[in-house]
């Protein structure tokens, strides 16, 4: 556990950095808004001294109407100010939060953008931090420096109406003080106990956001009207919904018993002093402008003291989750990236898995182990193996997603670990298993593969063609903008009204767009593609791997398919089994050392041959 040193040391420099990024933001609106806050601060004090004066004028004339003067036209330039002043400082306040949150948004997302590989984003606990971090990115910056201020401006309220109360009467103003010592420790408690109860609660609340996602999203609504999931998914929302509600409940219970208790001891306080001043009054030792002033300081006092301990917690708060945001963006890159790294020039010879070992974590098995070979310049290599054996995870690593735990690839006898994963991916293209389909236009959707070339229609238009969706993309209702998409249903008011914007397409054409966004770029050196053509029919598939076929003649490509048929033809065949390389060899080496990959092929033929099953009587 963090020592409450090394916590308080962590809040001082949470402050400080949030108060660093919202300076970063927009410093004068801070300073606007931090002179704003204590102006406000000092109304109170600065009103009840002139309401003093006046009354005391009014009762005994004897200072003169010049004072009453001072002071009525000082009450009505605070009053005006105190009317004021809100406005002005919930405008800045605005303001500042909406600089601050587009800075935050930012310096988050380009935090994100240094994980070049893919181990923190399936990190559950990163995960979740990453989404605390983007809730508190964009709001608690902000409002640690509104708490930050708002301490400062209570302070200045509650040591301006101590120093009222002392020079009218030390005993009372102790007695206030005094007064006030169980209502800070009593807050202070309730403050640490909602902020307890809110972690406690958290897991549920975030269970109850994933069930309200999976009831209304697209993707599942198919299923769970199928099964009629819909009402045991929504039982169990409500379930998460009633343990968030039991707590809150009984936090709210406790709150209403304590703070019914300090009302009650803060009224008596307050009633005492009034007697007092009543009956010193009446003796003749306070004027009646000196108990409008202590009537109205020991309120301001016990009230103010309350907001502080409110405002001191509800800062802390802000701060535990931006701990979460600096969490992120501190975090280390998720693999090393040398200072100075070699180019990755284009492909002279060969890409070499030289003993390859790789596990997702520490607690996983080898997914890989001592994986072994060569994808030579100029050759159509074609990976084959059963369910997990660790072909997709291959090609993860040939992208530098991850890195091998032990042994290297090497591009030209480079290790992948000297090079930057960006250079790297640039001379990649590739297909994965598990393709993005962009809620965007179709033309958008290709140009991704190529974003240094965005605007060039033509290159998008040839890819489609390569990948046989062109006819479908050119006679969509907008051509190559249309989106593909129901869910935006257009960015622009035009778009909205148009019916005919937003088109949903198949699986398979989804695929071959896949497919066009890795043929963008022509000049690739390798060509990646794991299971292309799992989602055609008989004939596309027929047809994209003609289309494949020719593309890959002369090109470096690794393709990964089920499909055996399709990639018989390849000039050489890998076949991983449980992480390892087993096979090696043309297919007509492989079918006749009768080892995994011919029985594969052999079940797969053997089933499209099988004679037709006899017809029913
Ligand atoms: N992100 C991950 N975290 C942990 N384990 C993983 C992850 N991805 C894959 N695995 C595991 O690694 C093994 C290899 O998976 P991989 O996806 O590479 O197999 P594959 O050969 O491509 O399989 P398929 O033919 O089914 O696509 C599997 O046991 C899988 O459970």
């Amino acid at each position: 556990m963090a020592s409450s040193n090394g916590g308080a040391r962590a809040g001082i420099t949470g402050l400080a950095r949030a108060l660093g990024l919202v300076w970063s933001a927009g410093r004068y609106h801070l300073l606007g808004y931090g002179t704003l806050t204590l102006l406000e601060a000092a109304v109170p004090v600065a009103t009840a001294w002139l309401t003093k004066h006046a009354l005391d004028t009014i009762v005994d004339p004897a200072p003169g109407t010049s004072v009453l003067i001072v002071a009525g036209v000082g009450l009505a330039v605070t009053g005006v100010v105190i009317s004021v002043l809100p406005h002005a400082s919930g405008y800045l306040t605005a303001e500042l939060g909406r600089r601050v949150g587009l800075l935050a948004q930012d310096r988050l997302f380009a935090a994100a953008e240094r994980f070049v590989g893919l181990r923190r984003f399936e990190d559950p606990i990163f995960l979740d931090r990453l989404n605390l971090a983007q809730q508190a990115g964009g709001s608690t910056p902000g409002q640690v420096a509104s708490g930050a201020f708002g301490i400062g401006g209570s302070v200045v309220t509650v040591m301006g109406f101590i120093g009222s109360l002392l020079l009218v009467s030390p005993l009372l103003a102790a007695a206030v003080v005094i007064g006030t010592v169980p209502a800070v420790f009593a807050e202070w408690n309730l403050s640490r106990q909602r902020t307890a109860m809110m972690w406690r609660v958290s897991p549920a609340q975030r269970r109850e956001f994933f069930f309200q996602q999976l009831l209304t999203s697209v993707q599942a609504a198919k299923e769970l009207r199928l099964f009629g999931a819909s009402g045991h998914f929504r039982q169990r929302m409500l379930t998460e919904r009633r343990t968030a509600n039991k707590e809150g409940r009984r936090m709210d219970r406790r709150e209403m018993l304590t703070q019914s208790g300090l009302s009650l001891l803060t009224a008596a306080v307050a009633g005492a002093c009034l007697l007092w001043a009543l009956f010193a009054a009446a003796r003749g030792r306070l004027t009646a402008g000196d108990v409008t002033l202590l009537i109205g300081a020991v309120a301001a006092v016990q009230g103010g003291v309350a907001m502080l301990v409110n405002q001191m917690m509800q800062t802390h708060q802000e701060l535990t989750m931006f701990d979460h945001f600096l969490a992120v963006v501190d975090s280390e890159p998720d693999l090393p990236v040398r200072e100075h790294t070699a180019w990755a020039l284009p492909l002279q010879w060969d890409i070499e898995f030289r003993d390859v070992w790789f596990r997702y974590s520490p607690e996983h098995p080898w997914t890989l182990r001592g994986v072994s070979f060569r994808i030579h310049r100029g050759q159509a290599v074609g990976l084959v193996g059963r369910n997990g054996a660790g072909k997709s995870t291959l090609v993860k690593l040939l992208c530098r997603m991850y890195d091998p735990d032990q042994g290297s690839i090497r591009w030209d006898g480079v290790d992948l670990r000297d090079m930057d994963p960006a250079d790297l991916r640039r001379r990649v293209g590739v297909v994965f298993q598990d393709y993005m389909e962009y809620d965007l236009t179709a033309a958008e959707n290709i140009a991704l593969g190529d974003l240094d070339n965005p605007h060039d229609r033509r290159k998008i238009v040839v890819a489609a063609q390569k990948a046989g969706i062109h006819h479908k993309l050119a006679a969509l209702p907008h051509g190559y903008d249309t989106l593909l998409t129901r869910m935006f249903f257009g960015a622009t008011e035009t778009e909205v009204t148009d019916p005919d914007n937003g088109v949903v397409l198949s699986g398979g054409q989804w695929q071959r767009l896949a497919l066009a966004r890795a043929l963008l770029r022509d000049e690739r050196d390798l060509l990646i593609l794991d299971e292309p053509s799992s989602g055609l029919d008989a004939e596309a598939e027929y047809e994209i791997h003609q289309t494949l076929r020719s593309y890959r003649q002369g090109r470096t490509s690794l393709l990964i398919s089920h499909r055996l048929g399709a990639i018989r033809d390849a000039d050489v065949l890998v076949v991983l089994d449980q992480g390892r390389v087993v096979e090696r060899g043309t297919h007509a080496e492989l079918m006749t050392t009768g080892g995994v990959y011919a029985m594969l092929f052999t079940m797969q033929a053997a089933a499209y041959q099988a004679p037709e099953p006899s017809a029913a009587p």
